[in-house]
């Protein structure tokens, strides 16, 4: 059946999302202990979106980077398509801000500057997100955020706006633009009005206003930002939105490991990873390196 390669790799646990045409369950990966999410969409379900679903995955194939949920492997069966992906503990921002009321600017300043890096680097591969709002930013075992759900799309404009309602919601705990009936809501957006809250310091109510131009050319662009004075208030630096993790450079204690695992060379191990097959070889090697960032040992687990 259909869950035969992916239950080969994976152990299944609970459900904890379902967008518009796909499931996510939490799993752990076998040979490494780790925790992934799996995302798995039908192919009958996807019809038409299915050209679609291919070009967003090879897109994920060439994102890597620290705060973007990563694809570890993509298992296609004659029904499913599954996605084994970065797994983020902490949950959605959106219940992270609904929990805490609202954040105080310190900490809006730090997830701000982690979503400013990310689609930064997002639009730097040349892709733009189509659906940035607080449920597609997940929080990791670091308190750090992770972007997911890419719709790409190449109107980069679109998401400085997006980004400006973003960190309103992080500083007010509610929308700038919100209704029920959406032809209100529509016509507030473009009016481009919005309540500016007592607590709000002058420095961010001029960078809210500054990306919440109703006129895309009057707004901020991307590259002003990363050294934006309110980002980079008190002693910080230019935000660093390069990534950590660039696709070309091997971890060597990964490698090593994987080749005894596998009883062959070092040299062979890695001209293998290279080829970034997205299979088991890729999602083993990324889950291990995984675990070296989070201090675990690099080890595999041999199977019972
Ligand atoms: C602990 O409690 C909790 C509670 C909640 C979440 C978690 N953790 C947690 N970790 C990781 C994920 C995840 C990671 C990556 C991707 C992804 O990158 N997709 C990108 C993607 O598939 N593009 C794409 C490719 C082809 C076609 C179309 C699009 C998708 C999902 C997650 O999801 C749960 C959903 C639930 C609904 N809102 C959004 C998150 N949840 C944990």
């Amino acid at each position: 059946d259909d869950y035969e390669e992916l239950l080969k790799y994976y152990e299944l646990h609970e459900t904890i999302g379902t967008g518009g045409f796909a499931k996510v369950k939490l799993a752990r990966h076998l040979l490494t202990g780790e925790q992934v999410a799996i995302k798995i969409m039908d192919k009958l379900t996807l019809g038409d979106d299915l050209p679609r679903v291919k070009i967003e995955i090879e897109a994920m194939k060439s994102l890597s980077h620290q705060n973007i949920c990563r694809l570890y492997h993509v298992i296609e069966t004659p029904k499913k398509i599954f996605m084994a992906l970065e797994y983020c503990p902490g949950g959605e921002l959106f219940d992270y801000i609904i929990a805490k009321d609202r954040l105080a600017e310190e900490e809006a300043r730090v997830f701000f500057r982690q979503i400013v890096a990310a689609i930064a680097y997002v639009h730097s591969q040349g892709y733009a997100h189509r659906d940035l709002k607080p449920e597609n930013l997940l929080i990791d075992a670091e308190h750090n955020l992770k972007l997911i759900d890419f719709g790409l799309c190449a109107k980069p404009r679109a998401d400085i706006w997006s980004m400006g309602v973003l960190l309103y919601a992080l500083l007010c705990g509610f929308l700038p633009f919100d209704d029920d009936n959406v032809m209100i809501l529509y016509r507030k957006i473009v009016r481009g009005k919005y309540e500016i809250p007592k607590w709000l310091s002058p420095g961010s109510v001029l960078l809210l206003h500054q990306m919440l131009q109703v006129d895309p050319k009057k707004r901020i662009m991307v590259k002003h930002l990363l050294n934006h004075p309110w980002l980079m208030h008190g002693d910080s630096f230019a935000v660093q939105w390069q990534s950590k993790y660039p696709l070309g450079h091997l971890d060597e204690d990964c490698i090593t490991e994987l080749s005894v695992f596998h009883k062959c060379s070092r040299e062979s191990m890695a001209d293998v990873i290279s080829e970034w097959k997205y299979d088991n070889v890729s999602a083993t090697y990324l889950l291990l390196q995984s675990k070296k960032a989070h201090g675990k040992p690099v080890r595999l687990r041999i199977p019972s």
